[in-house]
């Protein structure tokens, strides 16, 4: 270990939100402890994106904020930048010039209910009829649909934390809001776990591509930070988000597509990877979910239930959902 070039100091470029912040701060530690001595600095940008009230798909999908942190390393601005996996575009290849040079071990991927400070009810079973169901992903939108149809969904944007005060009505909102659903990894960063009632099983709420994995981006050509980060890298993680994201790109989704992929290794060291796509409403769907047949690899599988999906009549089903 340890040839990366005394006195010079790694700048991480990140969101200001407060999860950005725990994550690049989180990430800056484990680098520290890594390279003893290392010179860490967090260079926080509030993004176009963030300053923008309106309707994101307006300003290009939620994938700009991602853009205008990658822009700024590859510039040199920075050296290195942290993204929550589910955030980056499935419909590009890594940008120019980039290269995720480490994923850290994949956190808890299940979504939960939260309800305002000091509800009794726990579970979406306790919602009456009608009820008001804040969420910013089409993804959990179509899920929950599927389950109860009854209940009215909606979309919230902000940091979580912003989120959390307008389910608590310490914040402005239009509608009154019953129930919100967030990502247990979130949460967890953030603190905010105990705020947290009813966790979805995977099968009851299949996991977007990438959820629960931080993934480190560097310059391709920027040997001594590539190492750096590599040293970090959590094999099995990396293999599991790499099928992910081969079958999210073979789908051609964009960033308002009902998508979900969720790949595991199995007890036996096979991949095991399932993919959804719903309609809006989650009226329709197709899924499918296939092994790894001996050693093809995470490429090849992703491809595979990709193809399957397609096959099914996936792209009709996003072709139908406005961007
Ligand atoms: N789009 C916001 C976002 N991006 C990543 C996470 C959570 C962490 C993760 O799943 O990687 C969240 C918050 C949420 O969905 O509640």
């Amino acid at each position: 270990m340890s040839n990366f070039p005394a006195g010079r100091t790694v700048r991480i470029g990140t969101r200001s939100s407060p999860m950005a912040l725990a994550q690049a701060t989180m990430v800056a530690g484990l680098l520290r402890a890594e390279q003893p001595g290392l010179q860490v600095e967090l260079v926080p940008v509030t993004t176009e994106a963030d300053l923008w009230q309106g309707d994101l798909s307006r300003l290009g999908g939620k994938g700009l904020f991602v853009k205008q942190i990658d822009a700024m390393v590859q510039r040199g601005d920075v050296d290195m930048a942290v993204h929550c996996v589910k955030d980056v575009p499935g419909d590009i290849p890594v940008p120019q010039g980039l290269v995720f040079a480490a994923h850290l071990p994949r956190d808890d991927v299940r979504d939960v209910l939260l309800f305002p400070e000091g509800s009794e009810l726990r579970t979406l079973d306790d919602l009456s009829s009608g009820a008001v169901v804040a969420t910013s992903a089409v993804r959990r939108k179509a899920q929950v649909n599927r389950v109860r149809p009854d209940l009215d969904i909606v979309r919230v944007r902000g940091a979580v934390g912003t989120r959390i005060e307008k389910l608590d009505g310490r914040k402005q909102v239009d509608t009154r809001l019953d129930a919100m659903i967030l990502a247990t990894s979130g949460l967890e960063r953030l603190e905010l776990s105990h705020r947290g009632r009813q966790v979805f099983t995977v099968d009851e709420m299949l996991p977007a591509v990438g959820a629960g994995v931080l993934g480190l981006e560097c310059r391709q050509d920027d040997g001594p930070v590539v190492e750096l980060l590599g040293r970090l890298d959590h094999e099995r993680t990396t293999t599991e988000v790499t099928a992910e994201r081969v079958m999210l790109r073979g789908l051609r989704g964009h960033c308002n597509s009902p998508i979900a992929g969720y790949c595991v290794t199995d007890p036996d060291g096979r991949l095991s990877l399932r993919g959804m796509v719903f309609s809006h409403d989650g009226s329709a769907l197709v899924r499918a979910q296939l092994r790894d047949e001996g050693s093809d690899g995470p490429e090849t599988l992703g491809a595979r239930v990709s193809a399957e999906l397609l096959r099914q009549g996936a792209r009709e089903i996003i072709a139908g959902i406005p961007h």
